[in-house]
């Protein structure tokens, strides 16, 4: 895990000393837009952007299911990273499940953005939307991309919108709370090097957490009974809840089996077709507690737990 200063690569964790053990996550740098309208100089085009993700990354798991629900899958290829971390970042490899780089034919993440911006600083981090033409990093923000996937794409299936403009508002709202609470609140849990930072962080999960068990007693979706941007945002993190973040964040009040209308949920949203391809439970499990040293310093990797996704989810 690390850095790039002005191009160079160094091999650093997140340095919480200034923030009273907090974990404080950086926003991202590539912020440019592919419009369907021609507004901007990123044209949809089939076959001209290309995805770097990671499984394991809940953040880049949003591109990959709207990547699916979208059946954008022949127009934007991809490249998966190595779930192991190590001191020289994400990497490509010819592991299990893995797909190497040959766009750029890099063998490290850090080349990609050091070719968008040779003196780029910052961290590197996945997902990335990358323009075959310009050569360069079109935007590294998640929240961004699944937003373009939804609606730029005249060649993608628009039958469904996520992101229904009459509701937008409402939208935004319940992503403001469930990033800061549950996206990055398991995030704040896990990495807090303090006990008050951790439990500040802990408490407000699961306070969000038994809201969001009420609310889906009364819905089907967050907002109601559509499905949105919202309710994949908060899946990504879901899933991984009880086979991660219960033991290695340290999040383990309850573990998402234990609210029988989240559980339901999640089981709901895993079930929907394409999605369970995107999910890949043995980079995920691989990838934290391999990675983060500092949290296990053994990498070894719990067997369990025993995870029934495919379940009736029971929520018609
Ligand atoms: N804001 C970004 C966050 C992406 C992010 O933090 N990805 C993590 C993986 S889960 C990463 O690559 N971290 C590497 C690092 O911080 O060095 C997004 O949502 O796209």
């Amino acid at each position: 895990m690390g850095l790039l200063i002005k191009g160079e690569w160094h091999d650093k964790w997140y340095d919480t000393a200034k923030t009273g053990g907090r974990f404080v996550r950086e926003d991202a740098i590539f912020r440019h837009k592919i419009t369907g309208d021609g507004s901007s100089d990123f044209q949809p085009e089939p076959g001209r952007y290309h995805l770097y993700v990671s499984y394991a990354c809940p953040w880049a798991h949003r591109t990959l299911i709207f990547r699916k629900l979208k059946k954008l899958e022949d127009a934007i290829t991809i490249s998966v990273v190595d779930p192991f971390m190590g001191s020289e970042g994400w990497m490509f490899s010819d592991g299990e499940d893995c797909i190497p780089d040959t766009v750029n034919n890099a063998q490290r993440l850090h080349q990609i953005y050091t070719t968008a911006k040779a003196d780029y600083t910052g961290r590197v981090t996945v997902p990335i939307l990358w323009d075959k033409q310009k050569k360069t990093i079109v935007n590294n923000e998640s929240s961004e991309i699944i937003l373009m996937m939804n609606s730029e794409f005249p060649f993608a299936d628009n039958s469904v919108d996520y992101y229904p403009e009459d509701i937008r508002e409402e939208i935004e709202e319940v992503n403001t709370f469930v990033y800061k609470n549950i996206n990055n609140g398991v995030y704040k849990a896990g990495f807090a090097t303090s006990q008050q930072a951790y439990e500040e962080a802990y408490d407000n999960l699961f306070k969000t957490l038994d809201e969001l068990e009420e609310r889906l007693g009364k819905n089907r979706y967050l907002l109601g009974d559509r499905m949105t941007v919202a309710d994949w945002r908060l899946f990504t993190t879901l899933v991984r809840f009880d086979a991660v973040y219960v033991g290695h964040f340290k999040c383990n009040l309850r573990r998402i089996a234990d609210y029988p209308n989240l559980s339901g949920y999640t089981r709901e949203l895993y079930q929907v077709p394409g999605v369970a391809e995107t999910t890949n439970m043995t980079h995920i499990k691989r990838h934290y507690y391999e990675s983060h040293k500092t949290i296990n310093p053994t990498g070894v990797v719990p067997k369990g737990p025993q995870l029934d996704l495919d379940k009736p989810h029971n929520r018609g």
